[in-house]
């Protein structure tokens, strides 16, 4: 049966991938509740329709820190791409240079910086974890702009990893052939060491993340690096104005799919005070739980200027390789410009609170 839609390639990606692979992928932290609120919350909205208004032309092309993308949506950092297809994060740059959108790679990637900006015909951005080793980070950077990676994405809400009660129950270990190949195999050693009751990648965040990092630490990462600086993980106004002070060029309202702090607010419901707090041109960028056209529309109504999308491209890039990934990414923006074109809203500067109706009971 072809799978129209991106939620459609879920139960198929799930038939096909070891069942602790899944987990990883699919799981949240603790008891899982701000995973299912991420998903639950686009419910509160539902989309206020104008009519008789030209969309012969819709148009939901921008640039972004100079990124020229066709679409408002990008590929949101993910470790270990090679976990679901063997070509990897080289398989996922082909589907987002083929469907005019962002990819971000991970520093978890399992393809070389190099090979993944070979096969991009797309803008790529490099996702960063503060390690201990700031040489490490350092070479990194210089790696990055030297293969033409655009802007850095750095992960702030991740000084340790959340609980994941999967992962720990699977004793999770990233498998042997599957390796974070842009760093050291030293470094990297306790990811591929999982036991019951323990996991590889909280053990090693654990041995290798700098939990003591502060505002004060960006300037030495501004420092190393003319390239756009973007904090991912931001989730308060409070947070929002000291990433403006501190030059950061965009953040990212995130609650990382719901894998870091249970309990933490659904990342929808995070963006309209983080909007408000940065001036009006200011990037903010959305993720978590982003499953259809109408969710972008949704996040984009609410300020963002584009979203991210985590597990679905997983899923297409597990069901179809690059194939499966390109649907996926078409798919959202295919459904986005339908959307706009049955909302009235040709352009995205017409997607604004307006197009938006909010009550607490559910529409969707
Ligand atoms: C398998 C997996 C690996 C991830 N790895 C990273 C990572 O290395 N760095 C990071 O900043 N976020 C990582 N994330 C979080 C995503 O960037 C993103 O915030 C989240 O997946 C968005 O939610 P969604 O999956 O509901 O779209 C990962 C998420 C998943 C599912
Ligand atoms: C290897 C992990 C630290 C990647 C990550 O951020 C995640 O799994 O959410």
């Amino acid at each position: 049966m072809a799978l129209l839609a991106p939620a459609e390639f879920e139960s198929a990606a799930r038939a096909r991938l070891p069942a602790d692979v899944w987990d990883f992928i699919a799981g949240g932290s603790g008891a899982e509740s701000t995973l299912a609120a991420n998903l639950a919350q686009f419910g509160d909205y539902a989309l206020r329709p104008r009519v008789l208004v030209d969309v012969a032309g819709c148009d939901p092309s921008l640039t972004l820190l100079g990124s020229e993308l066709r679409a408002p949506i990008g590929v949101a950092p993910m470790a270990y791409h090679r976990l679901v297809d063997p070509e990897g994060e080289v398989a996922t740059a082909r589907a987002t240079g083929r469907t005019g959108t962002l990819l971000i790679a991970g520093i978890f990637a399992s393809r070389t910086l190099e090979e993944i900006s070979a096969a991009a015909e797309g803008p790529l951005w490099l996702q960063l974890y503060w390690l201990r080793r700031r040489d490490v980070l350092a070479g990194l950077v210089e790696r990055a702009e030297a293969a033409g990676y655009r802007a850095l994405v750095l992960t702030v809400d991740a000084p340790r990893i959340g609980r994941r009660l999967r992962d720990l129950r699977n004793g999770f270990a990233v498998p042997a052939d599957v390796r974070a190949v842009n760093l050291d195999p030293e470094l990297m050693r306790a990811s591929h060491h999982g036991d019951a009751g323990a996991s590889g990648i909280e053990t090693h965040a654990r041995e290798q993340f700098d939990p003591s990092l502060t505002w004060a630490d960006l300037a030495w990462l501004r420092e190393r690096s003319r390239l756009p600086l973007v904090l991912k993980g931001i989730l308060t106004a409070e947070d929002a104005r000291l990433a403006v002070e501190h030059g950061a060029d965009a953040v990212v309202v995130s609650n990382h799919g719901g894998r870091q702090l249970d309990g933490a607010l659904p990342s929808l419901a995070a963006l309209p005070e983080v909007v408000d707090a940065v001036p009006p041109e200011f990037p903010v960028l959305f993720d978590g739980g982003v499953r259809s056209g109408a969710d972008v529309a949704v996040a984009l109504a609410l300020g963002a200027r584009a979203v991210l999308v985590g597990r679905p491209v997983l899923w297409g890039l597990a069901v179809g390789g690059e194939d499966g990934a390109a649907q996926v990414l078409d798919q959202l923006s295919s459904e986005l410009t339908h959307t706009m074109a049955l909302l009235g809203r040709p352009r995205l500067r017409g997607l604004d609170r307006g197009a938006l109706s909010e009550r607490a009971g559910r529409y969707r």
